[in-house]
This record gives structure tokens, C-alpha cells and sequence, in this order.
């Protein structure tokens, strides 16, 4: 039986903006209060999806959430109709009303953790949401993704789909950002990469002091147990506490895996040489390739303005490798000439191609950030609803709807507008009927 490797795709929702809400990611911080444009981010996205459906990839598509959150803003106390409690938002507490705002379901690597049949004991797909208990802004995502998960991953046949973990620190779960697999090929048992910024009921271990440490050991435990992992296919790995400390906050942007390829930065990881050696037990015999980024080849700050690591490696139809890369990384003289050497090296990876997702990456979103994967059977492929794999006509119906709904420009002032509002649940509405999603959001219910 054949397998293969799903990207699902964020499609970026029609509040789109920068609003300074992640301390620690340094490109949040620094584009707070920017304008952005919600059009070309959504089209900058389906161009990359669209991309790496032409080079005979499986692509889907993740819907965004409904934004403003009108229900959490009335949760905490704002009254009247809709464009009322948005108002006194704005004027009595704008930082919640931005963060109840936020586009950031478009980075789906957040949205879940996945484990494919082939590692898990009852032979299904798991899926477990990510709390995102860190950031009040992405805490309000879980719920909702569950929905959509299940609606595009329907089938009680092939997949699992658990509750996400307790809203609590100690659990702290940002999802496939921090989970990598590497396998010898899709369909079969592979090694999956659990990384942690920190213990939660351990104190006397290391952990960044300068920034949070969204992701606990606990919560990746939690999963692998949820997900009936062996004891051979779950690997715990602490990320380097200096690196989250000048702005790695999540493991993907200095760490990325596929196939029989792990690509990582030399100040990844806490224990380097421990967690490669577990890795290189529990993987057997099969052939692996550990590349390594030196301190003087690439600096930890050049990987986080380039985003280098928060590429996508894809194993193209031909079974070569290929790395999806922002082209922040072709703009730098050094890190291209990085990767335009790496592809010469004797590894699986033999092309680069760059992508302008710069709507996203001005809020710490690359490539990566903004894709879910998920390796599936052919069957388990054929039980996915089909409305949400991109093709050509997928394509065009969706960049006819972006120029339809979406604004070209949005700043703080636009959020507390009703018609934005009414705009995206329109938008949102008729997207849920391309897709073929049911009622997936609270106004739909
Ligand atoms: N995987 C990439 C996630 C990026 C995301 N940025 C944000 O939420 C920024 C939103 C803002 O500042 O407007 C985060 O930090 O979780």
C-alpha cells in the first residue's frame, strides 16, 4: 500500500494583523502595530499551497477561525450587541480585543500534534489538539481546531481524535511545532521527536530565564500515552533553554525533520549527543542523516531572521528531497550560500525553492509554521474530505473569495469595526461550503 505525506495548509482569516502579542518571538514584538494586508497574506499562502500541489504534492487546506471572538469577549464582561461589546473592547481593554482578533490559526503546525497509523497500537491517526495554553490569543484556537479536525478527518475508521490537554501551564502543548517524525518511509513505524522547553514538576531542571517555555515535557508524555506510542517510537528531547532565551520559541525554528533527515542547528538541543544517539538506536539500522548546522556557518540570530530551519522538507514524488524556504533565506548572502551548498552535499536534500510568505513571517510564521502534516495510506487519504485538497479549480475558487472578502489593509483601528466582523463571518460562511466543513463555527451553531 502506498503512503504519503499531507501538508495542511492555514488559510489565513480576514483579521490578519500584528498586533505584538508573543513575547518571545521577536518578529511579533518588533511588527507590533504595523499594517497589515489580509488579501496578500491569504494569497501569499495558497500560492505556496498551490506550489507544492504542482510539484505532485498532496496539499489540504485547514480553515481559519472565526475572528473577532465576540464569545470570549462577552465571557469576560462585554455587554450588549455585537458591534457594542466590540466597541467598549476597544476603548476599555484594547489589548484583549486585539488578542481576540488574532489570524494565528493560520500557523497550523500549532494546530495539533499527529501520529500516523504506522506508529500508533490500534493502526489509526491521532489527533490532538494543542492548548496553546501560553498565549491568551491562541488558547481561544483549540476548541474550534478540534471541530474542523474532525470535520476534515471524519472517519471513526481511521482516525482518533483526542481532547486537547488541560488548560494549564504545566501542560503547555504547542503541537506539531514541537513534534517532528523521522521514518524510513511513511508507512512505516517510525521515531517520533517530542521536544520540550521545560519540566513542569521539576524545578531543580534547566528552563529558559529570559522567555517562557510554552511546551512541557508532561504535555508531550501526555500525548504519546494518548496516542498509544511505543516505547521505540517516542523520543523526549529538551530544547537548548539559551536558544528560547534569544527567541526560539518554538523547536521549528531550529530544528526540522523528514524522512530519514533531521536538520537541526548545533544549539538545538539541550543534550545534542544524547538525543541523537537515542534516536539513532530506536531508529534500527535504516539509513539516517543528521545535518548539522554549525555556530559558523549559520548564527542562532541569522536562523531566527531567516527562518532557515522553519522550512518545509518534502520528499517530492520522484523521492528526492526538496526544502521549502522563505526567501528571507535567499535575501541572505550567508544562508543561501548555505543551502545552495547543502544541496551539492551526498544527503536526500537536492533542491531549495523559495516562497514570499512575508504576511506571516512579520508575525514569526514560515513555511513550516503554516503547515500541518499529516502521512496517510491511500485509504486513509481517500477517507479525508476531498473539499479540502487543493487543485487547480480549489485555487481559483479561493483567490475569487479572498478578493471578494478580504481587505487589503487592516490595522488596530479596523478591528473594532462591526463590518469587519460581518465581512469574516460572511467570508468564513461561504468557505465553509467550498469545503464542505458543516457548521464548524459558533455563529453557524
Ligand atoms: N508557529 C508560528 C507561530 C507564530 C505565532 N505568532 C503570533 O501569534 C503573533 C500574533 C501577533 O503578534 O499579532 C506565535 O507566536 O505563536
Amino acid at each position: 500500500m502506498k503512503h504519503l505525506e499531507a501538508n495542511f495548509d492555514g488559510l489565513v482569516g480576514p483579521t490578519h494583523n500584528y498586533a505584538g502579542l508573543s513575547v518571545g518571538n521577536v518578529a511579533s514584538l518588533s511588527n507590533a502595530s504595523a499594517k497589515s494586508n489580509p488579501r496578500a497574506a491569504v494569497k501569499q499562502g495558497l500560492a505556496k499551497m498551490k506550489a507544492l500541489h504542482d510539484m505532485g504534492m498532496t496539499q489540504g487546506i485547514l480553515a481559519p477561525q472565526e475572528r473577532p471572538d465576540i464569545y470570549t469577549l462577552r465571557r469576560l464582561g462585554f455587554t450588549g450587541t455585537d458591534a457594542e461589546v466590540l466597541a467598549k473592547a476597544a476603548k476599555q481593554a484594547p489589548a484583549i480585543l486585539s488578542a481576540c482578533c488574532s489570524a494565528s490559526s493560520m500557523w497550523t503546525a500549532n494546530a495539533a500534534t499527529v501520529s500516523p497509523s504506522a506508529d500508533t497500537a490500534n493502526q489509526k491517526v491521532h489527533f490532538t489538539p494543542a492548548n496553546l495554553a501560553n498565549k491568551f490569543h491562541r488558547s481561544l484556537e483549540p476548541e474550534t481546531t478540534g471541530r474542523i479536525l474532525k470535520s476534515v478527518f471524519a472517519s471513526d475508521k481511521h482516525f482518533k481524535h483526542h481532547q486537547h490537554l488541560p488548560d494549564n501551564d504545566a501542560f503547555g502543548d504547542e503541537g506539531a511545532a514541537n513534534h517532528t517524525r523521522l521514518c524510513s518511509d511513511y508507512g512505516t513505524a517510525g521515531v517520533e521527536l517530542f521536544v520540550y522547553g521545560k519540566h513542569a514538576f521539576d524545578r531543580s531542571q534547566p528552563a529558559p530565564t529570559k522567555f517562557p517555555a510554552r511546551h512541557t515535557l508532561e504535555a508531550c508524555q501526555a500525548v504519546a500515552r494518548l496516542h498509544e506510542l511505543g516505547e521505540n517510537n517516542a523520543v523526549y528531547i529538551q530544547q537548548n533553554p539559551d536558544v528560547i532565551d534569544q527567541g526560539v520559541f518554538h523547536n521549528d525554528v531550529i530544528a526540522v525533520g523528514n524522512g530519514n533527515v533531521l536538520f537541526y542547528h548545533q544549539d538545538a538541543f539541550a543534550d545534542t549527543e544524547a538525543a541523537l544517539s537515542e534516536i539513532r538506536t530506536k531508529f534500527g539500522d535504516n539509513e539516517l542523516h543528521f545535518i548539522e548546522v554549525k555556530r559558523n556557518e549559520v548564527s542562532v540570530q541569522d536562523a531566527i531572521k531567516t527562518y532557515l530551519f522553519n522550512t518545509q522538507v518534502i520528499t517530492k514524488p520522484s523521492g528526492e528531497m526538496a526544502i521549502i524556504a522563505p526567501s528571507e533565506c535567499q535575501e541572505h548572502e550567508g544562508v543561501y550560500a548555505y543551502l545552495n551548498e547543502l544541496v551539492t552535499r551526498n544527503t536526500p536534500v537536492k533542491q531549495v525553492h523559495y516562497f514570499d510568505v512575508k504576511q506571516s513571517m512579520q508575525n514569526g510564521g514560515g513555511p513550516a509554521c503554516l503547515r500541518l502534516r499529516v502521512a496517510l495510506s491511500e485509504q486513509e487519504l481517500a477517507a479525508v474530505n476531498q473539499s479540502c485538497l487543493i487543485d487547480d479549480a480549489l485555487f481559483q475558487t479561493l483567490n475569487n473569495w479572498a478578493d471578494k472578502y478580504y481587505r487589503d489593509e487592516v490595522s488596530f483601528a479596523d478591528l473594532a469595526d462591526p463590518s469587519l466582523l460581518l465581512e469574516s463571518r460572511e467570508a468564513l460562511d461561504a468557505l465553509t461550503q467550498h469545503l464542505q466543513l458543516g457548521s464548524v463555527y459558533q455563529f453557524q451553531r
